[in-house]
């Protein structure tokens, strides 16, 4: 018998190595980061891609496309897990994370970028084979080809449920945010179905990156002149870095005479700076002050006023970037690391006092991607007592005559106006002051006094504050 075989076998497919796309594999590796240490993008993206770029294997366009990967993958999350839930014959928790963040990055190419399909499925599906082995590279192939059939719109229409059945599941999906962040955003929103969209669209938006012009140390003029950018639109300190403008290059940022600073935090800063006051104004307090932003700011403006700031901090390390952002401030300020629950100064001793408390951050989802699937409503209880405690802190620290600002990240209303009323029916010898003025120019402020800034209405994060006298 012949050793040979009577037909030649058809050949097989040679086995071809996968090949590395250093810009997808970064992201996915940014993206696992984030799932298995609760990394935050923001965070873990920088030191990635700057040793991508020292490797050689980056240039600023492929910088530029890994950083899109990943946050629009982040933010896209509920949008695409309803997708791929529909693409999978089994419960989406039971896919493995690192399938389904391949899985995430392959639906955004394809649903959320102009990245041409067949690309968007190639890419995926050799990443797939680089990360996670031949035969779940299949099963990405498979399912990124059901997904690459129809548009996002023809997706959402089919996995969402109709916005009249149930309009927060709805929007959730649409969105892409959890139901119960829908439902408190609308809360403190109110009105109707157009407003709370434009809010949770605006969430999904990139934010500008802004800076802030610290007042004695440089003006906005310099920062307008040196580099590429727009004027702020409300704060007068503010300017708003163009689209790709590096704030870690601008050298006004490097030598500390400017920051980079949402104009809502600004502004908070400022309408506590700038109520009214009578007697004496020369003791500041910023009680929560790390990382030190508002200190900062509030700092310089003391500074021009002959005021002084106590910047105090609960963490070490927090309270050490406080030191950071307030070296060079032209006039006197002290930073220490305190339990603002527990204050060593004396009751009564300053004029303005700011209480910018710890909170779940939910006013600032344009710039912490991960964050609104990382929250639990159940995180609000844990902030509740503190929130408390350091309201009530803030009140016994001022004088009589002097004003508080209690400020949050967040709109939520247990973060803001329920931690206000409560504190204030325990201090009577206190009046709210109406805010509304203190932010000149600035549209669309609600009722008072308290004020609440939104993303889609002021393009600040959603910042809250309220200012209280101490009457008694
Ligand atoms: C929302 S941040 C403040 C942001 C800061 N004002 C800025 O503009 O950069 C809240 C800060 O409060 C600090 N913190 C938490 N518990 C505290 C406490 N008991 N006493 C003082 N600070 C506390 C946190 O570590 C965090 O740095």
């Amino acid at each position: 018998m012949s050793e040979q075989s009577p037909r030649p076998s058809k050949p097989g497919k040679p086995y071809r190595r996968p090949q590395k796309d250093p810009v997808r594999f970064l992201a996915f590796e940014a993206l696992r980061a984030v799932d298995e240490r609760d990394a935050y993008a923001n965070l873990v993206l920088p030191p990635l891609l700057r040793k991508a770029r020292e490797k050689g294997d980056f240039d600023a366009r492929d910088a530029a496309l890994a950083t899109e990967l990943v946050y629009g993958t982040l933010r896209r999350q509920g949008t695409y897990d309803a997708i791929i839930a529909s693409c999978v014959d089994r419960p989406l928790r039971e896919v493995d994370p690192p399938v389904l963040d391949v899985l995430s990055l392959g639906v955004h190419q394809l649903l959320g970028t102009r990245i041409p399909s067949h690309a968007a499925v190639s890419a995926s599906v050799e990443l797939a084979r680089v990360v996670l082995g031949d035969g779940r590279a299949k099963f990405v192939n498979a399912v990124l080809r059901k997904v690459a059939r129809d548009d996002l719109d023809t997706w959402i229409e089919r996995v969402a449920p109709p916005y009249d059945d149930d309009p927060e599941d709805n929007l959730a999906i649409v969105h892409s945010h959890p139901r119960w962040v829908v439902s408190a955003l609308w809360d403190s929103l109110g009105g109707g179905r157009a407003g709370i969209e434009s809010l949770l669209a605006a969430d999904n938006e990139r934010p500008e990156v802004t800076l802030v012009a610290r007042p004695g140390r440089s003006t906005t003029e310099e920062l307008l002149r040196e580099e590429a950018a727009l004027p702020g639109r409300w704060s007068p300190y503010a300017v708003r870095l163009s689209e790709g403008g590096e704030p870690g290059a601008v050298a006004a940022v490097k030598e500390g005479r400017a920051g980079v600073q949402d104009e809502g935090s600004q502004l908070v800063a400022l309408a506590l700076a700038n109520a009214p006051l009578d007697g004496p104004d020369e003791k500041w307090l910023d009680g929560c002050a790390g990382p030190g932003g508002k200190a900062a700011l509030l700092a310089a403006v003391a500074a021009e006023r002959g005021a002084m700031l106590l910047a105090s901090e609960k963490q070490p390390k927090r309270a050490g970037l406080v030191a950071k952002a307030l070296a060079g401030n032209p006039g006197p300020y002290q930073v220490i690391t305190a339990d603002g629950t527990r204050p060593p100064w004396r009751p009564g001793s300053f004029d303005r006092v700011l209480m910018d408390v710890p909170c779940t951050g939910l006013g600032a989802l344009r710039r912490r991607p991960e964050a609104r699937w990382r929250r639990r409503p159940e995180d609000l209880e844990g902030f509740a007592p503190l929130q408390r405690d350091l309201l009530s802190t803030a009140l016994e620290s001022v004088r009589v005559g002097g004003v508080v600002g209690y400020a949050t990240c967040s709109p939520h209303l247990a973060e803001t106006r329920a931690v206000v009323d409560d504190i204030l029916k325990q201090y009577p010898q206190t009046e709210l002051i109406d805010a509304r003025p203190l932010l000149p120019d600035v549209p669309e402020l609600g009722a008072g006094p308290d004020v609440q800034l939104w993303p889609h209405l002021h393009g600040t994060d959603a910042m809250y504050l309220a200012l209280i006298r101490r009457t008694g």
